[in-house]
């Protein structure tokens, strides 16, 4: 069966456009005062690994965001398909502001709770038909994040074919469902309809200290390319990973030179 154009997945081997600058010059950033750093995790800040759990911040980038954090005023966000409760155990025990679950939630602020909830739980008998998909092969790995279910197969590649089949027939049995299906790296999303990366930003941005300021956002995934799209309203500016990505103004090679580059911005 042939995948729909906008449910394919994603190769996070893309070997970077060589006529594309493979770093951002940090000269391109307005002073930490007037910016909003806004941040995806996965394949951007933190490099891949065989499983959602297995990640790991370098304690240098946690330094970093720290810092960041702190001269920007609270003004530095992760944006992020992780829900918020993911993206806290992983940075433990920083807390940051955060838009999570592809902007199912927000928390402005380090200490306050989540502002924003806009996605209601994904029906449960769907959700039961989507995770006996993985029984389709070993290795195959469910991430139930309430209003969506992701089907890992990082570590079954060759599943990937069957599992967008299998997704596609359940949602021809339900043509009026408000789902849609996101393809990752090496998963396939199914969520609530109605919320992107970008609503959440365009929220947060509406918010103090948010407010206001010149935004740059980085991320290296498809699901980043809504914020991306964005960035020119607030005067603001994006950065990919990995690819060339339509509406960047330049690009990085892989997570290591994002965090070398978020370094460097508060050397100026
Ligand atoms: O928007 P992001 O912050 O980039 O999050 C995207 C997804 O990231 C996680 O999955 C991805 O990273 C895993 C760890 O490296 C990797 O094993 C997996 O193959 C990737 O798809 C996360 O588990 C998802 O919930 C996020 O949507």
């Amino acid at each position: 069966m042939k995948h729909d154009v906008a449910e394919m997945p994603v190769d996070d081997d893309i070997a970077p456009d060589e006529a594309a600058p493979d770093k951002a010059p940090a000269s391109l950033i307005p002073p930490l005062g007037e910016t909003a750093v806004l941040l995806d995790i996965d394949g951007t800040l933190l490099d891949f690994a065989p499983t959602p759990r297995e990640v790991w911040v370098p304690p240098e980038l946690a330094q970093t965001l720290r810092l960041l954090h702190e001269r920007t005023g609270g003004a530095l966000a992760l944006v992020s398909g992780r829900s918020l409760n993911d993206i806290d155990l992983i940075f433990a025990p920083d807390l940051f502001p955060a838009i999570g679950g592809h902007g199912a939630e927000m928390r402005l602020h380090p200490d306050s709770e989540a502002v924003a909830a806009h996605a209601p739980p994904l029906d449960k008998e769907l959700k039961r038909r989507l995770a006996a998909i993985a029984k389709l092969s070993p290795g195959i790995l469910l991430e139930d994040k309430g209003y969506s279910l992701a089907l890992h197969y990082r570590l079954a590649p060759h599943a990937e074919k069957a599992i967008y089949e299998a997704v596609s027939l359940i949602r021809a049995d339900l043509p009026n469902a408000p789902i849609e299906v996101l393809p990752g790296k090496s998963v396939c999303e199914i969520k609530q309809a109605g919320f992107t990366k970008a609503s959440g930003v365009l929220e947060l941005m509406t918010h103090e200290p948010f407010k206001g300021r010149r935004p740059f956002f980085i991320g290296d995934d498809v699901t980043d390319d809504s914020v991306f799209a964005i960035m020119p309203d607030y005067d603001g500016l994006s950065f990919s990973v990995g690819r060339r990505a339509a509406d960047v103004a330049g690009q990085f090679g892989a997570p290591s030179d994002v965090r070398a580059f978020l370094a460097q911005l508060l050397d100026r």
